[in-house]
């Protein structure tokens, strides 16, 4: 979409700016043209080329080196009520958490769905608020940072972009917007919401643009103009700036001071809107529509100049891509949505060109590119909202609209805020077209011809010449096709008579062809019948040199198997002469195996034996130390006890000795002191009670002594008899096993004999066998060679006498 900044200041602006400039309206003010002007749209880089001190400073480049993508938004409307009369399956699942949307398609009876990713998914319960919360506050804030934005909706007709742009048709009660209010009028109000909160000075104005058929009217236009029979219908036209952008010419752009006037505007224009009922959709709206808003805003710089923002907000509603056979459009229906497709489809080839960066961009092959350019590939920030239908019925197109809008993801804007223009120089262009519209004005009372301004008069001059030079070449081309037609002719009347003259004389050649086919009809008569002949004759030929053939070819298969045969038999003879070698060498190699083993077995035997006699000396003379040790420590036992007797005795005799020495003792004092005599017998009592306790410990220790010698001599000897025992058996095993060794070697041996003596045996049978054999099959060959080349020769022989009889017979 082309931005419209205005290159010179309508009188419009003029008036708005009256609002914050200080400037007397001229006397030759119009009430309309107070309030509405005659403009020319073009693109805001007019403003930086007119604007006589341009502060570049003040210009921001809002997408960096590479741009910002465009943002795709995706919403899904609801299932209608017809749809759910007849319980229409749902094919389309939106995800709004992860902004996926899911299709699910049948192909070959397999389910496969294709997931889309968008910026943002609404779902069919979304709210218009909503939306508008997410396509539109954040641009409305960028509009009023002097931006331009386009939103636009695109999708299949009947999914909802007329409903999402403008609404469902509630009325606007006491200011209040209805809950089904769209895009528009909730932008709308949100502008003048921000722009009263911020108490800003500010003019807007609007325009309406439909583009019907590759023709564009203004949905504002009057009915009936002063200057126009019927303006509202005329086709206005969409020129080149020479700048790269677009501009349309006489488009109105109505100021606006509130949101209800705009509400009421918005009405009027959509109620101008070619719309018609489809299938599809009841109200289908055949055209492309742009409402945009225009504000300027008065901004003081910190020198205190005063500035003037200027950012515009283009809202787009288009015509729905439509299935013809299934919109039921027909006629004028079906050129519309023909050309409806046409320019959807050249949106299409310029979206996949900017995404593909596949060279020349087709903007100019439709007038909707055309408008469109600068929102897509642009300055402009653009947004678009995809509508798709949830029924399967729909399928195909909302599979379209999926991949149409996901490729458009991928187109970059680079976005530029709008140069600020000084007050002084904007005042500067309000007088220049207020100059000019007076002119016009003038000349127009005066009927003395219309006032057209020199760039304009330059422009239509330009375009009339270019129009003239085409009518020119058309003219050029249609006269050299006219000369090629005449041309054309003269060689149809010639070719005329030249077949008139062909077909009598292919009348004479078809007579003759009939005759000369009957002739040759007998002809081939005959030459069918010797024909015949000669094939049968030729097919016994054939037989019999076949059957020659074949005969021949078995005499050679006898022989070469013959030969082979031969050439086996001397190979076997000479395997079974190397059998018999290797058997020799292996009969070799087991008698020395076995007489090695014999021997090897012989020095195990003795070494066993003689191992076994070792150990029967060593285990005796473990026998006979272990009886020494027993003896030894019965001597030594036998030596304690008797050293223990001698002490109890010592002892008896000592205590013996002690109560003699006492009684000596009581009867040499007899009657001393008594306590002394006490005293004698408590110590004698003692010692006694001493040497008693020291006797029975001894007792008891020589008891404990000679018990563990037993015990020791009785555990030794049973270990003694054990391991005897074990040795025993040991040699007894070992005898055994080496016996068992000895026997199966034998065995063996005896085995290797009665094999080698029957291989010896059987060889020489197989020997005999097969010299009788030879000769038998020597014998046999030659008979039966015999016999076959008797029978060949009795067939050749037979053969060349047929032969001879069939060439004696013809
Ligand atoms: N999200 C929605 N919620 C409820 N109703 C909806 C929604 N979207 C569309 N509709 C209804 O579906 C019908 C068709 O919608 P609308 O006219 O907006 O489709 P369209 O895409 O503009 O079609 P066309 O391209 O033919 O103009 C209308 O009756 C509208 O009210």
């Amino acid at each position: 979409m082309e931005t419209s900044t205005p290159r010179r200041a309508p009188a419009a602006d003029a008036a708005a700016a009256s609002s914050y400039v200080s400037m007397s309206p001229s006397p030759s003010h119009t009430p309309r043209s107070s309030t509405k002007a005659k403009r020319t749209l073009n693109n805001g880089a007019a403003i930086v080329a007119s604007s006589p001190s341009p502060s570049p400073s003040l210009a921001k480049g809002g997408g960096g080196g590479g741009g910002v993508n465009i943002q795709v938004l995706l919403r899904c409307r609801p299932l209608n009520k017809e749809e759910l009369s007849i319980n229409t399956p749902v094919v389309i699942t939106c995800n709004e958490q992860r902004r996926e949307v899911s299709a699910a398609q049948n192909i070959a009876n397999k389910q496969i769905d294709r997931t889309f990713v968008f910026d943002k998914v609404f779902g069919p319960k979304s709210k218009q608020q909503d939306v508008f919360n997410h396509a539109v506050v954040p641009l409305v804030g960028e509009v009023l940072d002097g931006y331009n934005c386009t939103i636009f909706a695109y999708g299949q007709t009947g999914t909802g972009k007329t409903y999402t742009m403008e609404g469902g048709g509630g009325k606007t009660q006491n200011g209040e917007l209805p809950s089904d209010a769209g895009v528009i009028p909730r932008a709308v109000k949100r502008i003048f919401d921000i722009l009263e909160a911020q108490s800003a000075e500010y003019s807007m104005k609007v325009s309406f643009l439909e583009l019907y058929n590759e023709e564009l009217t203004d949905l504002l236009a009057p009915e009936e103009s002063k200057f126009s029979d019927d303006k509202s219908k005329k086709p206005m036209a969409l020129m080149e700036d020479g700048k790269g952008g677009v501009f349309v010419r006489g488009l109105e752009e109505e100021v606006v001071s509130s949101a209800s006037e705009i509400y009421k505007i918005l009405e009027r224009g959509s109620g101008k809107r070619k719309t018609a009922e489809t299938f599809l959709n009841k109200q289908s709206s055949r055209s492309h529509s742009i409402f945009s808003i225009t504000i300027h805003i008065k901004e003081c710089t910190p020198e205190g100049e005063e500035m003037i923002k200027c950012g515009k907000l283009n809202l787009v509603d288009l015509a729905g891509s439509e299935n013809i056979s299934r919109s039921g459009a027909r006629d004028g229906r079906a050129r519309e949505a023909g050309e409806i497709n046409k320019s959807l489809l050249t949106l299409g080839r310029v979206i996949n060109t900017l995404v593909e960066h596949s060279g020349h961009i087709p903007y100019r092959d439709s007038k909707l590119t055309r408008l469109l350019r600068d929102s897509l590939g642009g300055k402009t920030k653009t947004c678009i909202i995809a509508t798709i239908a949830p029924s399967v019925h729909c399928l195909d197109e909302t599979l379209s609209t999926l991949d149409y809008a996901h490729r458009a993801k991928n187109i970059k804007n680079k976005p530029e805020v709008n140069q600020k223009m000084m007050k002084s120089a904007l005042i500067k262009d309000l007088y220049f077209e207020m100059d000019r519209l007076k002119q016009e004005l003038y000349a127009a009372r005066e009927k003395n011809g219309i006032y057209i301004p020199g760039e304009q008069y330059l422009a239509d001059e330009a375009e009339k010449k270019a129009m003239s030079e085409k009518l020119d070449r058309l003219e050029l081309g249609l006269e050299s096709k006219d000369k090629q037609l005449d041309e054309l002719q003269g060689l149809y009347d010639s070719q005329k008579v030249l077949s008139a003259d062909l077909s009598d004389k292919l009348q004479t050649l078809q007579k003759r062809m009939q005759e000369t086919e009957c002739a040759l009809a007998v002809l081939e008569e005959k030459y069918m019948q010797a024909n015949n002949t000669i094939k049968e004759k030729e097919y016994l030929i054939e037989n019999l040199l076949k059957t020659e053939k074949v005969l021949v070819d078995e005499a050679h298969t006898l022989r070469t198997e013959l030969e082979n045969t031969t050439d086996d038999l001397s190979g076997l003879f000479s395997k079974l002469e190397r059998k018999g070698k290797i058997e020799d060498a292996n009969k070799n190699i087991v008698g020395h195996f076995h007489s090695q083993l014999t021997q090897d077995m012989n020095i195990l035997h003795r070494n066993i034996s003689t191992s076994v006699s070792q150990q029967e000396s060593q285990l005796k003379v473990l026998e006979e130390e272990m009886q020494s040790f027993i003896t030894s420590k019965g001597k030594v036992v036998g030596g304690l006890q008797n050293q223990v007797r001698e002490m109890k005795e010592s002892f008896s005799s000592r205590i013996a000795e002690l109560h003699g020495f006492a009684n000596e003792l009581n009867l040499k004092s007899q009657l001393s002191s008594e306590k002394l005599n006490a005293q004698v017998s408590a110590h004698t009592s003692d010692l006694e009670d001493c040497l008693k306790g020291l006797l029975a410990d001894a007792d008891q220790l020589l008891i404990g002594l000679q018990n563990g010698l037993s015990q020791q001599e009785e555990s030794l000897s049973t270990l003694v008899e054990q391991q005897h025992e074990g040795l025993t058996r040991n040699v007894e095993r070992t005898k055994s096993i080496s016996a068992t060794t000895m026997n199966f070697f034998r065995t063996i041996d005896a085995h290797a004999l009665e094999l080698k003596r029957i291989l010896e045996e059987s060889q020489a049978s197989h020997q005999k066998q097969l010299l009788q054999l030879q000769t038998k099959f020597e014998v046999c060959a030659a008979d039966e060679e015999k016999y076959l080349m008797e029978k060949v020769a009795g067939l050749l022989a037979e053969s060349n006498a047929r032969k001879k009889n069939m060439v004696w017979m013809t």
